[in-house]
C-alpha cells in the first residue's frame, strides 16, 4: 500500500494556482525529494500535505486515509505527520530528552525514556539527554529536531530544507546519516531541498517542480539520465542542450557531427530538435577532428570541468582529471562518447526511445571549422 498519494492536486492561494495538477506516490518506507527553482511551489505542496493548505482539486491520501480533498481537510495534528523545518525550533528551556519526547503525549515515562535513549544512539549523540539546546552545535540541534519528529513514529515525515543553514560538508554527511536513520526506522519521508547532491544522496524518488507543476517523478538516476522534459534536463546536473535538425534519412545534423540512432528514423525529416550533452558524454581526445577552444575551467575536486567553445555561441562541457591541467584558451580535441541519447522536440518533451542505445557520431565537415 502506498503511504503517500497525491492525486491530481491543485492548491490556490487567492485566485492563483500555486500547485497545479500534481500527482505523486511514495510507497511505505520510501524517501522522496522535491527539487525546483525558488518560488515553484515546493513549500506550498508540503504545507498542503501537512494540512495547512486546503485543496482546490484532487486528493491527498496518507496511509490509506483521505486527508485532503476539495471538501475535506483533516486537521494537521490529526494526520500523524512529523515535520522538520529549516529553522530548528527546539524548546530552549527543555532538555534534549524533554525536547525529543515532547510529541509522545500518550506514552509512559518508561516508554519515553527508552525511545529517547534509542534515538540518541541512532543519531550519534548518546548521553546527551540532560543537555540544553544552547549547548549544542547547529548540526547537533538539527539531529535533535529530527529525533523529536521521529519519536512518536509518524506515518509520514515532511522535511523542508532541513539542512540549509549548515555548511556544505556537514549537509552532505547529515543527508547520508538521515537516510540511514529513516531506513532503520522504516519511515516514509518527503524532503524539499535546493541541493541536488542532497536529493541524490537521500532519495528513492525525486521530482522537479516548475511553476507549480511536477515535471517528472522518478528515481534520481532517471532524472539525470532520462529527463523527460527539457527543463528537467536543464535543472538537474551539468549539461548543455544542443540544437540540431533531423534530416530525411533519419540522422541528426548537429554541432558535434552527424548523429545516427535507430529512434531518429521515427522523426519526420526537417524537424528541429535539441539534445542533451552531459560533461561525461564528451571526452578530451587530441586525435579527434572535433576541435574547440577552452573558455573556462572549474575545479571539482577529482576533476576539472571545462567549458569548450566549438563555434561562436556553441559551448559544451567536458571533464578531465584535475591533475591534467588544460589551460583556458587552449585548443583541444573532443570525442563524443554517448551512452544513450536524450532528444527533445520543440514542445520540450522527450521523444521516446533514445534511452537504451548510444548514437553513432560521425564528424560533419562544417563542425570542424570552429
Ligand atoms: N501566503 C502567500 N500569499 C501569496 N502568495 C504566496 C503565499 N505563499 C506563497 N506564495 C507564492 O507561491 C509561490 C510558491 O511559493 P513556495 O514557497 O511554495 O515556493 P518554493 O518552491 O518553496 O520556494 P523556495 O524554494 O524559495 O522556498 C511563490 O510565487 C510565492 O510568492
Amino acid at each position: 500500500m502506498s503511504q503517500l498519494q497525491l492525486n491530481n492536486i491543485t492548491v490556490n492561494i487567492g485566485e492563483t494556482a500555486i500547485v497545479r495538477s500534481v500527482s505523486l506516490l511514495l510507497e511505505a518506507g520510501e524517501i522522496g525529494c522535491l527539487l525546483g527553482p525558488s518560488g515553484c511551489g515546493k513549500t506550498t505542496l508540503l504545507r498542503s500535505i501537512a494540512g495547512f493548505q486546503p485543496l482546490r482539486q484532487g486528493t491527498i491520501t496518507i496511509a490509506g486515509k483521505v486527508m485532503s480533498a476539495a471538501q475535506t481537510l483533516v486537521a494537521p495534528e490529526s494526520r500523524g505527520i512529523g515535520m522538520v523545518f529549516q529553522d530548528v525550533a527546539l524548546f530552549p528551556h527543555l532538555t534534549v530528552a524533554e525536547n525529543i519526547a515532547f510529541g509522545m503525549r500518550k506514552a509512559t515515562t518508561a516508554e519515553k525514556n527508552q525511545r529517547v535513549d534509542e534515538l540518541l544512539v541512532r543519531i550519534g549523540l548518546p548521553g546527551y539527554q540532560a543537555r540544553y539546546p544552547h549547548e549544542l552545535s547547529g548540526g547537533q540541534q538539527q539531529r535533535i529536531a529530527l529525533a523529536r519528529a521521529l519519536a512518536p513514529r509518524p506515518s509520514l515525515l515532511l522535511l523542508d530544507e532541513p539542512f540549509s543553514s549548515l555548511d556544505a560538508e556537514l549537509r552532505e554527511k547529515l543527508a547520508v546519516e538521515v537516510r540511514q536513520l529513516l531506513k532503520q526506522e522504516g519511515i516514509t519521508a518527503l524532503l524539499v531541498t535546493h541541493d541536488q547532491q542532497e536529493a541524490f544522496a537521500m532519495a528513492d524518488k525525486a521530482g522537479v517542480m516548475y511553476q507549480g507543476e511536477l515535471l517528472q517523478w522518478e528515481t534520481p538516476y532517471q532524472l539525470y539520465h532520462q529527463p523527460r522534459h527539457q527543463l528537467v534536463a536543464d535543472f538537474i546536473g551539468h549539461g548543455v542542450l544542443l540544437q540540431g535538425v533531423v534530416n530525411t534519412s533519419g540522422s541528426l545534423a548537429s554541432p558535434l557531427g552527424m548523429l545516427e540512432h535507430s529512434a531518429l528514423r521515427d522523426i519526420v525529416g526537417g524537424t528541429p530538435v535539441s539534445f542533451l550533452v552531459r560533461p561525461d558524454d564528451i571526452v578530451p581526445d587530441d586525435s579527434s577532428r572535433l576541435r574547440g577552444i577552452i573558455k573556462a575551467r572549474g575545479f571539482r575536486g577529482a576533476h576539472n570541468l571545462y567549458s569548450v567553445e566549438l563555434s561562436p555561441g556553441i559551448e559544451i562541457l567536458t571533464l578531465s582529471p584535475s591533475h591534467e591541467q588544460l589551460q583556458v584558451g587552449m585548443e583541444i580535441g573532443l570525442r563524443p562518447e554517448f551512452d544513450h541519447l536524450v532528444v527533445f522536440a520543440a514542445d520540450h518533451c522527450e521523444l521516446p526511445g533514445f534511452e537504451t542505445e548510444p548514437p553513432v557520431v560521425s564528424p560533419l565537415p562544417e563542425a570542424q571549422s570552429a
